[in-house]
């Protein structure tokens, strides 16, 4: 399997605590990755260290080529006093090869051509998260990792962000994301990261890990999440 990051002897710190501890990972290329773990496990921490918004205190993360161009999709993304379509303008600033045209097109793909014009401060939860995955369609970057992108959705709006994931893929991005939805991560991910108490404690294929995982940490999670959905 191809390899798009490798981390190794990777440590994380917050107030003398170690929040994430990764000796060795492997992630790999061509597929649609999906984090999960318990609360506290580390999921977040790992997103914001890939996308290059926190460094690790030790260690090394290799891309593969031209990967390191990220764009990180949080789950509450303040919006600027203005509206739809300038919040979504406002990539050009990074980038300026992007044109109005490219914004018209991207808002109609996630499917606010109508809202354009409102304040995007009143978007609903389900909006707001398709304007920061339209953002990344945008940006083009060549992964985009994603915290919880559905989390507070409804099943209408979870589907259409399944969808947008879905397309960041076909249109050529690696995609890496958190999610508690275990349904979720069978529908739309490939590969599957589990993580708990700050370490990577398994990661492999998604059928495989679902039908056989190893550690016990991950059946007493499997096990819990599957009793209570
Ligand atoms: N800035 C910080 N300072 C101190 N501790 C932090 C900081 N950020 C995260 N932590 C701690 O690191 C651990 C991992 O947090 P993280 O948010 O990465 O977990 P998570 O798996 O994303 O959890 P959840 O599913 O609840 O979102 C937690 O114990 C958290 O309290």
């Amino acid at each position: 399997m191809d390899k798009l990051i490798e981390l190794k002897d990777i440590q994380v710190r917050s107030n003398g605590k170690t929040i994430l501890s990764i000796e060795h990972a492997i992630i790999p290329n061509q597929q649609i990755v999906a984090c999960i773990g318990p609360n506290g496990a580390g999921k977040t921490t790992l997103l914001k260290l890939l996308s290059g918004l926190i460094k690790p205190d030790c260690g090394t993360i290799t891309y593969l080529n031209g990967h390191e161009k990220t764009a990180l999709v949080l789950h509450h993304t303040p919006m600027v006093r203005a509206s739809c379509k300038t919040n979504l303008s406002m990539v050009k600033d990074v980038d300026s090869r992007i044109t109005d045209a490219d914004v018209d097109a991207v808002l109609a793909e996630i499917e606010l051509s109508d809202h354009a014009d409102r304040p995007a401060t009143q978007l609903s939860a389900g909006e707001r998260q398709k304007l920061c995955i339209g953002r990344a369609i945008l940006q083009k970057p060549a992964l985009v990792l994603l915290d919880e992108p559905t989390a507070n959705l409804d099943p209408n709006s979870s589907a259409q962000v399944e969808r947008l994931i879905q397309e960041l893929k076909n249109r050529g991005a690696e995609v890496l994301f958190s999610s508690h939805q275990l349904a979720q991560v069978k529908r739309v991910a490939q590969y599957v990261i589990f993580m708990d108490e700050g370490e990577i404690k398994e990661i492999g294929p998604v059928d495989a890990f679902f039908s056989n995982p190893q550690t016990l940490a991950a059946q007493h999670y499997l096990n819990h999440e599957l009793a209570i959905s």
